[in-house]
């Protein structure tokens, strides 16, 4: 079959002519959102705002999910808690919605689905262009914490539509993610050692036993000794103790990692990059349209580019045995995997850029 192709006036071909209006937004964000390509900082923020703006939508409780509703009404839902420093990429990404013709609730997906495609290992996502301008601001209470029980953040999904395991696939974004407010001493805290590469580290890390915290206060006023005490910062919220200096757990993300409803699934991404990658492609194209008539929207995907394949390979961070990982499902065994070379290295921070 011939698929027909239309020539955009900027040269590029796509299948709908409607789609023309996003290349000129493709190079821009690039060149000045993602710093010429990257999968640093605003490319990690601009994904984790598509999940965000969408999941502000329940079966029961009503909201518009993916409408643009977290730039368009964020008066209101950036004051919600769960929203803390989402405020940045709010406004980061609010003079290129103004700039062109695009509702904002296009822009943040548009922008999520080209940013991740900078990183490698990622699925090249879809992207379907139509949304409405939001009507109204997402009801309080929708977006899950890393305090949350798993109960609650299972429960939470369902009421969006979504499976315990579509929530495991979701979580392959946080193999591109950093922390920045958890623990507020140690902005940019990777969730894996690898922040840059969409690949299956997380799900290695996380079922990894937790050691420590990876927060350092140094006290320096206490006393008069030449070397001063050093204690690791603990108790913030929503934090769980991680097996690497420099890396962050999410309290919910090790409880999801070893909970008997999810922890099969997140095991079998382990070697799995391909399965990932499209699970991951499956869930987040469901969660991109939350709230939205699919009828109503024209695919676009196409002018989103192809990711670079992968660059890392399964394994365990050096000085890290088998014997350190914390086997949580039930049916089959961890694969074994080889450690890196040479001894304990910490996490390097995401530059803030
Ligand atoms: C159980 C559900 C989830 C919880 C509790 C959760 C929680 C969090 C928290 C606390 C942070 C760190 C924020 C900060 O301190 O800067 C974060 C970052 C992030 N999250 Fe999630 N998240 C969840 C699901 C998701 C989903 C479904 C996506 C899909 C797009 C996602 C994408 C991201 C990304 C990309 C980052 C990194 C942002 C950055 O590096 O600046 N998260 N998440
Ligand atoms: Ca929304
Ligand atoms: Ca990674
Ligand atoms: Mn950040």
């Amino acid at each position: 079959a011939i698929t027909k192709r239309v020539t955009c006036p900027t040269g590029e071909t796509t299948t709908n002519a409607e789609c023309c209006v996003l290349f000129p937004i493709l190079d821009d964000i690039q060149a000045n959102l993602f710093d010429g390509g990257e999968c640093g900082e605003e490319v990690h923020e601009s994904l984790r705002l598509t999940f965000h703006d969408a999941i502000g939508f329940s079966l029961s409780q009503g909201g518009g999910g993916a409408d643009g509703s977290i730039i368009t009404f964020g008066s209101v839902e950036l004051a919600f808690a769960a929203n803390a420093g989402v405020d940045d990429i709010v406004d980061a990404q609010t003079p290129f919605v103004n700039k062109y013709n695009i509702s904002a609730g296009d822009f943040i997906q548009f922008a999520g689905a080209v940013g991740v495609s900078n990183c490698p290992g990622a699925p090249r996502l879809e992207f379907l262009l139509g949304r409405p301008a939001a009507t109204a601001a997402s009801p309080a209470g929708l977006i899950p914490e890393p305090q949350d029980s798993v109960d609650s953040i299972l429960a939470r999904f369902a009421d969006a539509g979504f499976s315990s395991d579509e929530v495991v696939a979701l979580l392959a974004s946080h193999s591109v993610a950093a922390a920045d407010l958890v623990d507020p001493t140690i902005p940019g805290s990777p969730f894996d050692s690898t922040p840059a590469v969409f690949d299956t580290q997380f799900f290695i890390e996380t079922q990894l036993k937790g050691t420590a915290f990876p927060g350092l206060i140094a006290i320096s006023t206490c006393c008069r000794e030449t070397t001063h005490p050093v204690f690791r910062t603990s108790g913030n919220v929503g934090e769980a103790e991680s097996p690497l200096a420099g890396e962050m757990r999410l309290q919910s993300d090790g409880l999801l990692a070893r909970d008997s409803r999810t922890a099969c699934t997140w095991q079998s991404f382990v070697v799995d990059q391909t399965g990932m990658q499209n699970q991951f492609k499956a869930a987040m194209a469901k969660m991109a349209i939350l709230g939205q008539n699919k009828a109503n929207l024209i695919d676009c995907s196409d002018v989103i580019p192809v990711p670079q394949g992968v660059t890392t390979t399964p394994h365990l961070p050096a000085n890290k045995t088998m014997d350190d990982i914390e086997q949580a499902c039930s049916t089959s065994r961890f694969p074994t995997l080889t450690t890196d070379p040479g001894p304990a290295t910490s996490v390097p921070p995401v530059p803030s850029s």
